[in-house]
């Protein structure tokens, strides 16, 4: 399905990603994690064709997706959505406006200009807005809602392309431990409810282990582990993360494990 073969990315002697190979065969929710540096962006953003790769392919359903310019490069990036870790959302606009910038590629010059948008588009933003618990939002701008609401802004902005592969980079970053529970689910949902690929960058091992199916690891650039969360023993993650004998797993963790063992509240109440 989605096949990365030898993938490399040079900045003048610094090689980020050094000859990745990474095969999925099914729709998988897979997590990516590395210390600092390790070239966990860049290689989101070569899938993505944010970047260009110095050496190697990427090929979805046998599509050789490095090779693709100008409009085919485009529409694999509608295909293939990409969500940050600020969000990137536009702060003064509405919140269902927000989403439907998720349609831009197909919209003409003139409908972009004057905000026009078809009616089907507006009832799926909404549709989509209501699935992530976050409807009731829709009329306000979206500088005015919490972290992990405009997180899922983002989501609904991304579900808008229908795409195959949602790439996330840092997606809970920047969210307290409750709000990242609740985006982290709502990623895991799409994966299981609609089949989409997930693949995030994730700085903390216990979300990796929670919600992924698979877990790669990176280290200077290479992939040094690439298994299942039950293999990722804390030996490995310490070589994933070139950490000595006293490293602790808790130094990667959030809270989000504590939070469930205490009488935290449900995470309904942050919606
Ligand atoms: N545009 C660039 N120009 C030069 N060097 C870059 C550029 N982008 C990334 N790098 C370097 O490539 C390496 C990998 O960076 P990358 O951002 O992919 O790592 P990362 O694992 O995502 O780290 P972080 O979690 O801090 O974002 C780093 O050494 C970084 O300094």
């Amino acid at each position: 399905m989605l096949s990365i073969n030898g993938l490399t990315k040079r900045f003048g002697d610094k090689i980020a990603v050094d000859t990745a190979n990474i095969q999925i065969n099914e729709p998988a929710m897979i997590g990516i994690i590395g210390r600092s540096g390790a070239g966990k962006s860049t290689l989101l953003r070569m899938l993505n064709r944010l970047s260009d790769a110095s050496d190697g392919e990427i090929l979805f359903k046998n599509e050789d997706v490095t090779a693709m310019r100008g409009a085919a490069r485009r529409q694999w990036q509608s295909r293939c959505a990409m969500i940050f870790q600020q969000f990137n959302l536009v702060p003064r606009m509405d919140v269902v406006s927000n989403v439907l910038h998720g349609t831009l590629n197909r919209r003409s010059t003139l409908a972009t200009m004057f905000n026009l948008y078809p009616r089907s588009d507006i009832h799926k933003a909404i549709d989509i807005l209501d699935r992530l618990g976050i409807a009731e939002q829709a009329p306000k701008r979206a500088e005015a809602l919490s972290g992990g609401q405009q997180q899922r802004v983002a989501i609904a902005r991304a579900l808008m392309q229908d795409p195959a592969i949602i790439l996330a980079d840092e997606p809970i970053a920047s969210l307290d431990p409750m709000n990242a529970q609740v985006v982290m689910q709502s990623l895991r949902d799409i994966h299981e409810e609609d089949g989409r690929m997930v693949i995030a960058n994730l700085h903390t091992l216990d979300t990796a282990r929670r919600y992924c199916d698979r877990v790669i690891g990176m280290r200077d650039g290479r992939i040094v582990f690439d298994g299942t969360p039950a293999q990722l023993t804390t030996g490995v993650a310490r070589d994933i993360y070139g950490a000595g004998s006293d490293f602790s797993e808790a130094a990667t963790s959030t809270e989000i494990e504590t939070l469930d063992r205490t009488d935290a509240p449900k995470v309904e109440a942050v919606a």
